[in-house]
C-alpha cells in the first residue's frame, strides 16, 4: 500500500457533540488516505465503540486506520498503530499486529530515532512539529532542513505533524513529506462540509504534476 496523501488526526474536542462520524466521513469523502483515532481517554467501551465505527467508514472509503498509542486496541480491530516514545515497544507492536500492518513512529526532530524505528520495523516515520501547533503547543520543534535530511537518508515515508495547514503543507510536500498528518486545520471547521472541501484541497497538493 502506498502511504502518500492527507493523514487526519481525530481530536476528542473537535469532535465532540456528535461531529466525531460525520466530520471523518467529510475527511475520508476528501480523500484523506490515513485516519487516526486519537483518544486520551480511559473509557474503554467508548474507544472500542468509536474505533469501530471508524474502522466501518475506513472500509467504506478504502482508508486506513491507525490506532493512537494502543497496540492493543489496534490488535483486536485488526488495524494499525502509531506510537510515540513512551507508547511502547516498535517491535513489539510489529510482532502482535504482524508484518502487514501499518506501526507508525514518532520521532520529534531527530534521526537517530528514526534509525530506531526503522530498526524495529516502522512503516513510517513521524516528525515535528513543524509550525505552531494549536492541538500540542508543547511539543518539540522539528525544521524544515531536518526534513531534507530525513528524505535523503530514510526510504519508509515520511509523516509531517505539527501546525500544518494548506498554507504551509506544500514546502513539507516539497521537502519530502509523504504524508501530512492534520489535526485542527481540518477539523477546526464549522460543517462537515467545509472539512470536506479542506480534505480535498489538502489531497490535491499531492496530485501528480
Ligand atoms: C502521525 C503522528 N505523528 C506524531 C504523533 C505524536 O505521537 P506522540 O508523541 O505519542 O504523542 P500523542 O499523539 O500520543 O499525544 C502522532 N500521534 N501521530
Ligand atoms: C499529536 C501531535 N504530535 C505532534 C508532534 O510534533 O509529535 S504535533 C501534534 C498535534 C498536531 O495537531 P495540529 O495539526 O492541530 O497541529
Ligand atoms: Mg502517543
Amino acid at each position: 500500500m502506498k502511504l502518500r496523501g492527507l493523514y487526519a488526526i481525530t481530536d476528542s474536542q473537535l469532535l465532540a457533540d456528535g461531529k466525531l462520524l460525520p466530520y471523518v466521513e467529510a475527511a475520508l469523502d476528501g480523500g484523506a488516505r490515513l485516519l487516526q483515532y486519537r483518544d486520551k481517554s480511559d473509557d474503554d467501551a467508548r474507544r472500542l465503540r468509536e474505533a469501530e465505527a471508524l474502522r466501518a467508514l475506513c472500509e467504506r472509503y478504502g482508508a486506513t486506520l491507525i490506532i493512537n498509542d494502543d497496540a492493543e486496541l489496534a490488535a483486536r480491530l485488526g488495524v494499525g498503530v502509531h506510537l510515540g516514545q513512551t507508547d511502547g515497544s516498535l517491535s513489539a507492536a510489529r510482532a502482535l499486529l504482524g508484518r502487514q500492518a501499518i506501526v507508525g513512529a514518532t520521532c520529534h526532530a531527530q534521526l537517530e530515532l528514526a534509525e530506531q524505528a526503522v530498526r524495529e520495523g516502522a512503516s513510517y516515520i513521524a516528525f515535528g512539529r513543524f509550525f505552531q501547533s494549536n492541538t500540542k503547543p508543547g511539543a518539540p520543534a522539528a525544521t524544515l532542513e531536518l526534513l531534507e535530511q530525513a528524505h535523503a537518508r530514510f526510504s519508509q515515508p515520511i509523516v509531517a505533524i505539527g501546525g500544518v495547514t494548506l498554507e504551509n503543507a506544500p514546502e513539507l510536500i516539497a521537502r519530502g513529506a509523504s504524508l501530512v498528518a492534520v489535526i485542527h486545520a481540518l477539523f477546526s471547521a464549522s460543517s462537515a462540509a467545509e472539512v470536506a472541501k479542506r480534505a480535498r484541497a489538502f489531497s490535491e497538493l499531492f496530485a501528480t504534476p
